[in-house]
């Protein structure tokens, strides 16, 4: 599912594929800026669904672009795609509060064991990831038989070194952090949930938001469980590739997903990869449902924007540095977090 940048590209074989090739980071190669700075290709964004752009017409005017509904006109309205039954989107649903805590939380506290990282696999379970980061921390392989690792200050490496350890920097490790998963956890290699594997609650704050933003697309007179959630890291030139999240045994509840930081491209297809998908922009804020029919529908990141204009992240970097300091501002000005919260039984 994940990808990096420079992957190079099968055949254009489907509409989605060639939508997610179309809005990718690809740099240029001739530029005369290339040996200082790479510079990305320009795309063309004019099909681009801008559910804030949308939402402000909607307001202003009552005006909404053909084949979108409102679902709800409540404080802020929930916009629907005709052609997609179950897909609803909640432009800034999350205040900039909202919106600090559920990155911090992201990085330092959703990370840590029991919880498991695309790390487990290599490294075993790693406490205080973002933490170590900031202090400069490396991680270095002590016990090679048991695969154990721990963290020591910059100023010791000498020794790991010395004894020819294998260590890599925390801060290496933050960076290349994709996943991480809350409640039960889903075992990537199985594209499984492992009822048996140790695990704390959903923390309750962000149970009864998703349960909040849930309600309009729930069944009537039920309420939303959350009790899974993955968490997905992206940096520069990382995408999500076209999927379906099937693992849930009842696809009418949502799958309740929140944005974060810098903006990006969303792509909602359909039930083949032959449909050529909606694309949209996804919001530091924005809330996205997906219940119904709407989970049969391929769907993927193919591109995230870090540069400051396009980014719009600028209310959000002041706010978080004003409250946080610039360790997680730093962070967020080159990435985006999604957290997306499901009911799995
Ligand atoms: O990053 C996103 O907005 C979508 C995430 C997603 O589809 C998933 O984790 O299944
Ligand atoms: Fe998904």
């Amino acid at each position: 599912m994940y990808e990096s940048a420079n992957v190079s590209d099968d055949a254009d074989r489907t509409a989605f594929r060639r939508a997610e090739k179309k809005y990718k980071l690809y740099y240029e190669k001739d530029s005369k800026f290339s040996r200082r700075k790479k510079l990305p290709k320009p795309i063309d964004l004019s099909e681009l669904l801008d559910f804030k752009l949308i939402s402000q017409d909607f307001n202003n005017n009552g005006v909404l672009p053909d084949g979108i509904r409102v679902s709800k006109v409540d404080s802020s309205p929930v916009f629907c795609i005709e052609n997609r039954p179950g897909f609803y989107f909640i432009p800034g649903a999350l205040s900039l509060e909202e919106q600090c805590k559920w990155i911090k939380e992201s990085l330092t506290n959703f990370p840590q064991p029991p919880n498991r990282t695309n790390h487990n696999a290599i490294y075993g379970p790693i406490a205080d990831l973002f933490d170590s980061a900031k202090d400069n921390k490396v991680l270095v392989q002590e016990d090679l038989t048991n695969n154990k690792w721990k963290f020591y200050e910059e100023d010791d490496i000498a020794k790991a070194k010395q004894s020819s350890c294998k260590s890599v920097s925390a801060s290496v490790l933050l960076r290349k952090l994709r996943w991480s998963t809350l409640g039960l956890q889903f075992d990537w290699s199985k594209r499984n949930y492992d009822v048996s594997l140790p695990h704390n609650n959903i923390p309750d704050a962000l149970c009864q938001l998703a349960k909040t933003h849930a309600a309009i697309a729930m069944p009537d007179g039920e309420e939303f469980r959350p009790e899974g959630a993955i968490v997905n890291y992206f940096g520069i030139g990382d995408t999500l590739g076209g999927h379906l999240d099937d693992m849930e045994a009842d696809w009418s509840k949502p799958i309740v997903s929140m944005s974060l930081g810098c903006k990006a491209i969303f792509l909602l297809g359909g039930k083949s990869k032959d449909d050529p998908p909606h694309a949209m922009y996804l919001r530091s804020g924005d809330v996205v449902l997906m219940a119904g029919e709407a989970r049969e529908c391929f769907h993927g990141v193919p591109r995230i924007f870090t540069d400051e204009k396009n980014a719009e992240i600028g209310a959000l970097e002041s706010e978080l540095s004003h409250e946080s300091g610039h360790f997680f501002t730093e962070y967020i000005k080159t990435s985006r977090i999604n957290i997306n919260i499901r009911q799995v039984f």
